[in-house]
């Protein structure tokens, strides 16, 4: 019987090791595994015969993904003993008291969730940047790590020749829900959460899309040929001083703690804190601090004997699955969203929680009526994360993941490796139109005054707009009638419409919603190719060619431009005078005032906001106010003598707007010519 548990959860293990790891992708909350990993760890001490010699009670879980060189580990890089319970934080304690014999100091700290990574630096210089792996070797991804801005290159100050730094990379909450959302709005699967994302991320093979992510790194570990300093806490503070990014005292990130009282008022600050951090930790790790202390009690096959990891339990609540909703967005992607009974979880009630796809169901096993367990890290929307069986109704039958469109019947289809179901009926399924018009309308799209998603709605419902070209032929008098419509919002909402006609190329590319390209991808194309007849008439290699393009957005382009009805649109949007080439402001472009600042005070030939704009095109800031940090002063007419005086009293150089153009380098006057030509060329052709 234990023979046969123990081989069952060997197995297990294993296998959620290589999902976590591995594939990024894990099917089981840490905590299951973690109770998964005690129950075979006490199996293997009361059994040790039916041990596996490999268990992974004794290995780190390897991260090894083959697209990556192998470097060994001077030090191995292990794992920590952890628990979730206060009283083995306190026997913890104790025991290392005792057999050192009196009080020992002990240094607690966060324990980011997120990607070990072990840092190496030769003369000052970053040299390499190893992943953890299976803890002996581990795989090269520099490159990548290299893009983190918080990583220092180079270091100042007295380090030592030569040292490994080990930290951990961790995706900040607001990076990571904002990266959410730019995949929401280019058509694109979100991510489930910021550890395995970041865990992801590190392992891409392109580097520029790791730097465009914003991870973060924060250090915990400092191992030289000779100690720094004499115990933890000063070695961390000492690897400051050479310019890393560590956990700070004074944020109470990390801290010494004396007692056992000290040690467990760390562990109820962060327990009720830790929703207020900028990322995701998932609990406390407490060390001893002095190293002639840690090297007396040394290691064990998987992790030092001077530290432990008290781990915080995910605020999860168990509730009942009613039903699934499957809602169809505006690029028809289907999206599974369990309805619950509602429940209290992290100061709010839960309703809905993600469950992303038809995959993930499958994994979950999940059926209706099923009590499942939902959890709520930093991310926006809750999710389902298991179920529990002893609980399952007899009557309860698996999830069957439909075939055709709940909304419009047309049936699913699902692309080869993509894990999400789309509706293809892109020309007739309602949330897919409205999804459109409502992604057209978006603040950082066509950004239109008076018109949201409500009214959005009833102007489709009273059927007077199927498509983001219809907007432009409403009249009031057909909108006045609607509900809640008066003169005065009716008024707004037209001219709403008229001054989008205004809004820059770019914009009205990432407003076309285009599958995956979102904002930064329109910038990108509209910056490369001047105008939507460019983008039109390029070739897969043409656009590919672009830096960030790859080949499945330069499909997508290639298939949105191969429908009839959307070049239609495409006219009848050109007809209504929005703007489909990069105007003249937009188009010049520099680094002449790289890191400089410059206030903009009085009248010009051109309007404050397109000197701004200037300033900012050729990579300088626009100050609000004079100081001793001022670079320029633009001065115009009438500006104020108050201001006269304190720049005269700083110092501050003072130049007018001829001036500041010749700073620009003349470029400013070449483009414009070279506008004149494009919009010459493009008279007559549409598109
Ligand atoms: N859900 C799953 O399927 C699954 C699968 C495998 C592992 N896991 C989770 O991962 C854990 C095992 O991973 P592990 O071996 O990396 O152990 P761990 O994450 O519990 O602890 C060790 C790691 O903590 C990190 N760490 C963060 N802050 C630190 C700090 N201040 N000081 C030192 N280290 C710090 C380091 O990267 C170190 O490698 C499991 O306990 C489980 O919770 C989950
Ligand atoms: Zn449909």
């Amino acid at each position: 019987m234990s023979k046969e548990r123990i081989a069952e959860l060997t197995d297990k293990l294993n296998q959620w090791n290589h999902e976590y790891y591995v594939l990024s992708n894990p099917s089981v909350s840490d905590y299951d595994f973690d109770m998964a990993l005690e129950e075979l760890q006490k199996l293997e001490e009361q059994f040790p015969e039916f041990a596996d010699p490999n268990s992974p009670t004794k290995r780190v879980g390897g991260d090894i993904t083959e697209n990556f060189k192998k470097v060994k580990h001077r030090f191995p890089m292990l794992s920590l003993s952890n628990s979730y319970s206060r009283e083995e934080i306190e026997e913890f304690v104790e025991r290392i008291d005792r057999s050192i014999g009196g009080d020992i100091e002990f240094v607690c700290e966060l324990k980011y969730d997120g990607v070990a990574i072990s840092l190496t630096y030769e003369e000052g210089v970053l040299v390499r940047a190893v992943t953890r792996g299976d803890g002996t070797e581990g795989e090269e991804v520099t490159a990548n790590v290299r893009t983190i801005r918080t990583v220092p290159l180079k270091l100042h100050g007295e380090f030592p020749a030569f040292f490994e730094i080990r930290g951990e990379i961790v995706f900040p909450l607001e990076a990571f829900n904002q990266l959410n959302l730019e995949r929401e709005e280019a058509g694109e699967p979100t991510f489930a959460n910021p550890r395995n994302t970041a865990s992801g991320t590190i392992k891409m093979q392109d580097s520029s899309i790791v730097a465009s992510r914003g991870l973060d790194c924060y250090l915990y570990h400092v191992y030289a040929e000779e100690n720094v300093g004499k115990g933890h806490l000063e070695s961390i503070l000492e690897a400051e001083s050479w310019g890393f990014k560590v956990p700070q005292v004074t944020d109470k990130y990390i801290a010494k703690a004396s007692t056992m009282d000290e040690v467990m008022a760390f562990i109820d600050h962060w327990d009720q804190h830790r929703s207020q951090l900028p990322f995701e930790i998932d609990g406390i790790v407490i060390k001893v601090n002095d190293f002639s202390i840690q090297e007396e009690l040394g290691f064990t096959a998987k992790s030092p004997r001077w530290a432990i990891a008290y781990k915080f339990k995910a605020e999860r609540v168990l509730t009942e699955l009613q039903s699934i909703t499957y809602q169809v967005g505006r690029t028809g992607a289907i999206t599974p969203v369990a309805n619950l009974a509602p429940v209290q979880l992290a100061g709010t009630t839960v309703k809905r929680a993600s469950l992303h796809n038809a995959d993930q169901i499958e994994k979950l096993d999940l059926r209706v009526g099923d009590m499942v367990y939902v959890e709520k890290g930093g991310e926006i929307i809750p999710k389902v994360v298991g179920v529990n069986l002893d609980q399952r109704p007899t009557s309860a039958v698996p999830v069957a993941y439909p075939t055709t469109c709940p909304e419009c019947g047309t049936g699913l289809i699902r692309k080869e490796g993509e894990a999400q179901h789309y509706c293809p009926n892109d020309a007739g399924c309602a949330p897919q139109l409205k999804g459109k018009i409502e992604h057209f309308i978006g603040r950082k799209m066509m950004n239109i005054d008076g018109l949201g998603s409500e009214t959005v709605e009833q102007l489709f419902d009273a059927g007077l707009i199927k498509n983001v070209a219809d907007l432009y032929d409403l009249t009031k008098e057909q909108v006045l009638p609607l509900e809640r419509m008066a003169e005065k919002s009716a008024t707004k909402l037209i001219n709403g419409i008229e001054a989008s006609k205004k809004v820059p190329f770019e914009k009205v590319l990432f407003a076309l919603g285009i599958r995956y390209v979102g904002e930064t991808v329109a910038k990108k194309l509209a910056k490369h190719f001047e105008s939507l007849e460019n983008i039109q008439n390029a070739t897969f290699e043409e656009l590919v060619a672009v830096d960030e393009i790859g080949d499945k957005i330069a499909e997508s382009i290639e298939e949105y431009f191969s429908k009839e009805e959307n070049i239609k649109l495409l006219e009848r949007l050109k007809a209504a005078g929005l703007t489909f080439e990069i105007g003249e402001q937009a188009q010049a472009s520099g680094d002449a005032l790289e890191g400089k600042t410059l206030v903009v005070s009085g009248v010009f030939t051109r309007s404050r906001d397109e000197m701004k704009a200037l300033i900012e095109q050729y990579g300088g800031k626009v100050g609000s106010s004079i100081s001793s940090k001022t670079d320029y002063l633009i001065r115009g007419e009438k500006m104020g003598p108050s201001k006269l005086q304190k720049a005269e009293k700083l110092g501050v150089p003072m130049i007018s707007e001829e001036e500041f153009m010749e700073l620009l380098g003349g470029e400013v006057q070449e483009h414009i010519e070279g506008q004149s030509n494009i919009k010459g060329s493009s008279q007559g052709t549409l598109f």
